[in-house]
């Protein structure tokens, strides 16, 4: 007999009739460029990773929101020069409005909050995992959609609640199994450049233009950070002073260069004091160059990094406290994350941590007698009732093809439907990975 294998695409009887010629048509089955499809093996190590997202959050007592992935451009028209602005995935509906698929969640979630308003009592503590999209020219190759994990608190002043943020990430991390020897934090605030920036008169509107500029440091030339600070007309003296406290990396020399009564070493000191009573000093470190590349950050704001310096940013989030009121809503202070679905994984793969996700099928169920796939159903009912996965054989397939299927959904047991047991109410039970075999009454099947 030919070798018996799982319905072959191209040997399908041609019993189905072809298609109307009318629309036949020969597509292209790949996702559109830039996008992923999740076939069932990257589904399940994805929804692994969404269910340490989720039980994390939930660990941290926050509560799963959603939006939708379509808003209002308006929510991301911010006039500070940022890549995510840049490639805003935009267009105007059938309706001649201007929208966009998000390119993040937060301002979504200030959004939800204004319009919530007193009905929702504060401090918030929100997550969310939603796909996030950027236009980009496929010229780089880049994707066009990641999946990122948000978490935001909402109506906390101070460090505390930054504190109990990086807490959550550190928690998922040694939950997937990476330490602090892989991964640390980078960690500042957005006033270290507010503090310089005062002792110079900068326009008002030159401080999210300055900092947006300042996270390209290291991936555009030194000069040309300069002259487009100089384009948001900060002189060269204040210039030179912020770079050069762009190169602090201690707390201690921090607080010589701006005081120690200033808000940033203020915040920060605290930051780090509830580190040691959270217990992961370990994982944070201060590093004035850490500006993050969204300009509605307005404190604290870090970001998580592999230690061996080879992947992008793992993470990033920090203190957002005029959001709200950028959009009309009330002063809340407010702070966040957010945690892309694709550098995590590039990491795992990187330490051998990617875990095993198998397809775990407990039962197949078949029958040997086209008479009795009826009984079959039922056995496959009964065993599902009872919590129980059923792979049920919806055709009549020769044992073999079974074998090879139960083998390939990794079943741990094939339930035989045959017509001599079932005249006495039985069905045969094989185990697959002994071969031990028995008969089994239907009313005692577990
Ligand atoms: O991290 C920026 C970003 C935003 C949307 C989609 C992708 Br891929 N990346």
């Amino acid at each position: 007999t030919s070798d018996v294998t799982e319905t072959p695409r191209a040997g399908r009887s041609n019993s189905v009739s072809s298609p109307p010629v009318d629309y036949a048509q020969k597509i292209d089955v790949n996702p559109p460029k830039g996008t992923r499809d999740f076939p069932p093996e990257e589904m399940r190590l994805r929804n692994w990773l969404f269910h340490n997202f989720r039980q994390v959050s939930e660990l941290f007592g926050f509560e799963e929101v959603d939006y939708p992935v379509l808003e209002s451009e308006a929510l991301y028209i911010r006039k500070a020069g940022e890549e995510i602005k840049d490639q805003l995935y935009c267009f105007e509906d059938k309706g001649n409005r201007r929208v966009a698929l998000r390119p993040e969640l937060t301002p979504s979630l200030a959004r939800l909050v204004i319009q919530k308003g007193k009905s929702v009592p504060l401090p918030i503590k929100w997550f969310a995992i939603g796909q996030c999209w950027r236009y980009e020219r496929m010229t780089r190759g880049r994707r066009r959609e990641h999946y990122q994990w948000n978490m935001d608190i909402i109506g906390v002043p101070d460090a505390t609640g930054e504190a109990e943020l990086i807490s959550s990430i550190v928690t998922f991390f040694k939950k997937i199994g990476i330490t602090a020897k892989d991964v640390g934090f980078k960690i500042s605030s957005r006033k270290v450049l507010q503090e310089v920036l005062n002792l110079y008169s900068v326009p008002e509107n030159s401080f999210a233009k300055a900092c947006i500029i300042i996270d390209k440091m290291g991936k555009i030339p030194m000069e040309e950070i300069k002259k487009e600070l100089r384009s948001v007309e900060l002189s060269n003296d204040a210039i030179e002073d912020l770079l050069q406290v762009l190169s602090i990396k201690s707390l201690t020399e921090l607080e010589e260069k701006l005081g120690g009564s200033g808000e940033a070493v203020r915040d920060l000191k605290q930051l780090f004091s509830l580190a040691e009573k959270f217990g992961y000093s370990e994982w944070i470190q201060f590093d004035a160059s850490v500006v993050r590349g969204l300009a509605y950050y307005t404190g604290i704001v870090f970001e998580g990094f592999d230690r061996e310096g080879k992947l992008r940013a793992i993470c990033g989030g920090g203190r957002y406290d005029y959001l709200l009121s950028t959009f009309g809503g009330d002063d809340i202070p407010a702070c966040g994350f957010g945690f892309g679905d694709a550098v995590i994984i590039e990491l795992l793969k990187e330490r051998q941590l990617l875990p095993e996700v198998p397809l775990e099928v407990e039962n197949i169920v078949c029958s040997l007698d086209p008479d009795l796939q009826g009984v079959a159903a039922t056995v496959a009912t009964r065993l599902r009732g009872k919590g129980q996965r059923v792979d049920l054989v919806l055709e009549n397939k020769p044992l073999k093809w079974v074998f090879k299927r139960a083998a390939r959904i990794n079943a741990q047991r094939l339930i035989l439907v045959g017509r001599s047991e079932w005249e006495k109410g039985m069905v045969n039970v094989k185990i697959l990975s002994t071969g031990e075999q028995h008969q089994v009454n239907l009313d005692d099947l577990q």
